[in-house]
């Protein structure tokens, strides 16, 4: 088993660069199958699980794809196949977002239901309600959902009960191949969006209105490959942000967007923390004593459900009550029995927590119950006495390139190891009997 083994007590000094963004660039390689001429050639990919993940799923239905010096290079000109079967989907639930490009490309979609998720139940309905405006005809059974079209799909106005990121992507491929225009209402305004409505404009189509409320999408005939380079990634940028604000640090965030994180700067602020803008990227500069504040999660340009985990790490550190309500997602709060195993106050009401702090937060073997869990766990590591063993790095492979190699070159004390699972003699023999 592998673990991430963290001594806490120094401060955090020194620049550390972000990876292109996770949610940026699986949508981005998935509409990539739109494309039935020439190849495309995705930059500034991350080495993530996640995009072994999606890469294996197209290959799977028939393109070529080749990942290699963090370029991913796509050829879905041949004929592709319809169907992504749950061994990954179960992986990784962002591989429901190829339903949209196949829907549009070959008439026919066959995905896995996704199933359940430890932050949520995360239901796909608002992505079906789009195809079915768009004309497709949709069945559930046999744990799969399959779309299908007679002939192309056609342009529709489709209004989401909720701004959700997966729905306004996999809308927005379909509506990309489709006959006339789409206007999708009430849609996400993540930057994620505007990378993958870039990618597709790129591309040969024509998406206007991204990271507005209101996308319109005029379908064209075909697409071509085409060459797209990856936004920063929001996230790891935050999280190195909240890493260097932890340790009463001082590090320079290389990459990080202020556009993209003008909620977390403002929460950050708000405790406190001083930041500056510097011509590469953000300086996150901690201070002797944090300030207890209260964060609700929105959609963007809302504070990010992504970063909830990590600021509670933080909040941990502030003198004083403070109040995270989650709003996006259902069960977001797994995380929170792992931070009490390291001495942390947390209360949960309903669907906000009530922290207590500053606690004298103490080492322990924790588990990472999420990929964000994971990252914030190894945060409150940073600062807790004694040593921190985070297990389940499964999930923050998901996300995070060499977390624990550049913390470490900011000057943390940290390392990866693999532990041999102790086994007793009685286990052993029953192993070998
Ligand atoms: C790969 C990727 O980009 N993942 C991100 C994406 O996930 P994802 O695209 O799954 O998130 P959504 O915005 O779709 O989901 C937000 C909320 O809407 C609900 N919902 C969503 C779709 C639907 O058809 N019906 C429905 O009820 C979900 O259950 C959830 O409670 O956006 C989330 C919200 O910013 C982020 O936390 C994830 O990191
Ligand atoms: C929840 C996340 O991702 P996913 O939607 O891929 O599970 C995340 O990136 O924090």
């Amino acid at each position: 088993m592998e673990k991430i083994i963290v001594r806490g007590g120094r401060k955090l000094n020194g620049t550390v660069k972000v990876e292109g963004a996770k949610n940026a660039v699986l949508p981005v390689i998935a509409a990539s199958l739109l494309a039935s001429e020439e190849k495309s050639i995705i930059s500034d990919v991350p080495t993530l699980s996640d995009v072994y993940t999606i890469n294996e799923v197209l290959r799977y239905l028939g393109a070529d794809v080749h990942f290699e010096n963090n370029q991913v290079i796509v050829d879905a000109s041949k004929e592709l196949t319809t169907e992504a079967p749950f061994e990954y989907v179960r992986k990784m639930r962002a591989s429901v977002l190829v339903m949209g490009a196949l829907l549009a490309r070959n008439g026919r979609a066959r995905v896995a239901l996704p199933g359940g998720c430890a932050i949520g139940s995360r239901p796909i309905d608002q992505h079906l309600k789009g195809f079915e405006a768009m004309g497709a005809t949709i069945k559930v059974g046999n744990g799969f959902i399959e779309a299908e079209v007679n002939g192309r799909l056609k342009g529709a106005r489709i209004y989401l009960d909720f701004p959700s990121v997966g729905a306004t992507e996999n809308i927005i491929m379909a509506a990309a191949l489709a006959e006339g225009t789409t206007v999708i209402e009430n849609c996400a305004k993540e930057p994620e969006i505007v990378d993958l409505a870039n990618y597709i404009n790129a591309m040969g189509g024509i998406i206007r209105g991204a990271g507005t409320g209101t996308i319109r999408i005029e379908g064209v005939a075909y697409l071509k490959g085409a060459h797209h380079t990856i936004i920063p990634d929001r996230i790891e940028a935050g999280t190195f942000m909240v890493a260097a604000a932890i340790t009463g640090g001082n590090v320079l965030v290389r990459g990080a967007v202020p556009e993209h994180l003008t909620s977390l700067v403002a929460k950050m602020e708000e405790m406190g923390v001083k930041i500056v803008e510097e011509e590469d990227g953000l300086r996150v500069i901690g201070p002797e004593n944090l300030k207890p504040i209260d964060i609700k999660t929105m959609p963007h340009p809302g504070f990010p459900t992504d970063m909830q985990s990590q600021m509670m790490a933080l909040l941990l550190q502030a003198k004083g009550t403070s109040m995270i309500t989650e709003t996006v997602f259902e069960n977001r709060f797994m995380h929170v029995e792992e931070f009490r195993r390291m001495n942390g106050d947390i209360k949960i009401e309903g669907r906000s927590v009530i922290i207590n702090g500053p606690v004298g937060l103490q080492g322990a073997e924790v588990a990472a119950t999420d990929l964000r869990a994971g990252a914030a766990l190894i945060l409150a590591g940073l600062c807790a006495e004694g040593h921190t063993r985070v297990t389940e790095l499964k999930h923050l492979d998901r996300g995070y390139v060499d977390f624990h190699t550049k913390l470490a070159s900011i000057g943390a004390d940290i390392e990866r190891v693999k532990e041999e699972i102790q086994t007793t003699s009685d286990q052993q023999a029953a192993v070998s009997d």
